[in-house]
């Protein structure tokens, strides 16, 4: 099955994710624990807590690289565009993903040059190898997918030599080779100073308002572009509270998600949090 039948037989309106109890066991330890939450397309999210809330394990699990438990009714705890079977690079198409560490396995000294680099997201692949058929529209739209995040010009660059937000940009652009339906980041802003930070967080909003879902994993408040609108907190492995951002973001919920006196800032439609002394 190609990209654009995988598209046409997946739900246009099924959530992007929806989790109904899901729980994780790992090393006989409950990591997540009877996680419930739904992502409806358009809604974009994001996905906060501390340290060793569980965020990287619940990107884990929608990426599909470790399984929940089993319910006792049969069905999967995780949805993902309403199946829970997935090959990943079917699901690649539909969902982008970009962490801290595919940008790891991207930015290592072996050769990867910045067009190869975007352009084999067709493939699933780390480059072009030599059984892959890149075809006129593919390179078309890898060009497109650069200059959508700014960054044609790094093309004939190795990916070792980028600096950390250029790595960052080149690698949403693989993501979105698909045009995929929902990006999944998971601490987008790491590294970046902070003008680059706010540059690049507005290239997602540009992404959301061109209908792009976001689905941010992060414990950084101030990532919650304006076009978020859905907050999720996590603490220990469960959810604290989700809801419309207003709500979520208040100086008691994040007291509590970070077990530590917090008071919630805004500047304009940004919100900030600052531990009180
Ligand atoms: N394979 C594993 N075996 C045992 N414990 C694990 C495993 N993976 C994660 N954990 C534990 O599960 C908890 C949640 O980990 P996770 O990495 O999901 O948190 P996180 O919210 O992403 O943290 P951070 O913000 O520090 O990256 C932590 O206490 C961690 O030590």
């Amino acid at each position: 099955m190609n990209s654009s039948d995988i598209r046409a037989t997946t739900e246009a309106h099924a959530p992007v994710l929806e989790l109904d109890r899901a729980s994780v066991l790992r090393d006989g330890r409950l990591i997540l624990d009877q996680l419930s939450l739904r992502v409806a397309t358009g809604q974009h999210t994001a996905i906060l807590g501390a340290n060793g809330s569980g965020k990287s394990t619940l990107v884990k699990l929608v990426a599909r690289q470790i399984y929940p438990l089993a319910h006792d009714h049969g069905r999967s705890s995780v949805q993902v565009f309403g199946r829970d079977r997935w090959h990943i690079t079917e699901l690649r198409g539909l969902l982008g993903m970009v962490s801290p560490s595919l940008q790891l396995d991207y930015t290592t000294e072996t050769p990867l040059e910045v067009f190869d680099a975007v352009v084999s997201g067709f493939f699933a692949a780390r480059g072009v190898g030599l059984d892959h058929r890149v075809t006129l529209s593919m390179r078309q739209r890898a060009q497109e997918a650069l200059e959508q995040m700014g960054v044609s010009h790094l093309i004939g660059r190795q990916m070792a030599s980028l600096s950390t937000g250029e790595a960052r940009r080149v690698l949403i652009a693989r993501a979105l080779v698909h045009r995929p339906r929902a990006l999944l980041l998971d601490e987008p802003s790491a590294g970046l100073d902070l003008a680059t930070r706010r540059r690049f967080l507005e290239s997602l909003r540009q992404l959301a308002r061109g209908g792009t879902t976001l689905l941010l994993v992060t414990h950084h408040i101030e990532e919650v572009v304006p076009e978020i609108s859905q907050v999720v907190l996590l603490r220990e492995g469960k959810v604290l509270c989700h809801g419309d951002k207003q709500n979520v973001l208040t100086d008691d919920l994040l007291t509590k998600a970070f077990a530590m006196p917090m008071a919630v800032q805004r500047h304009g439609e940004y919100y900030n949090a600052v531990p009180v002394e």
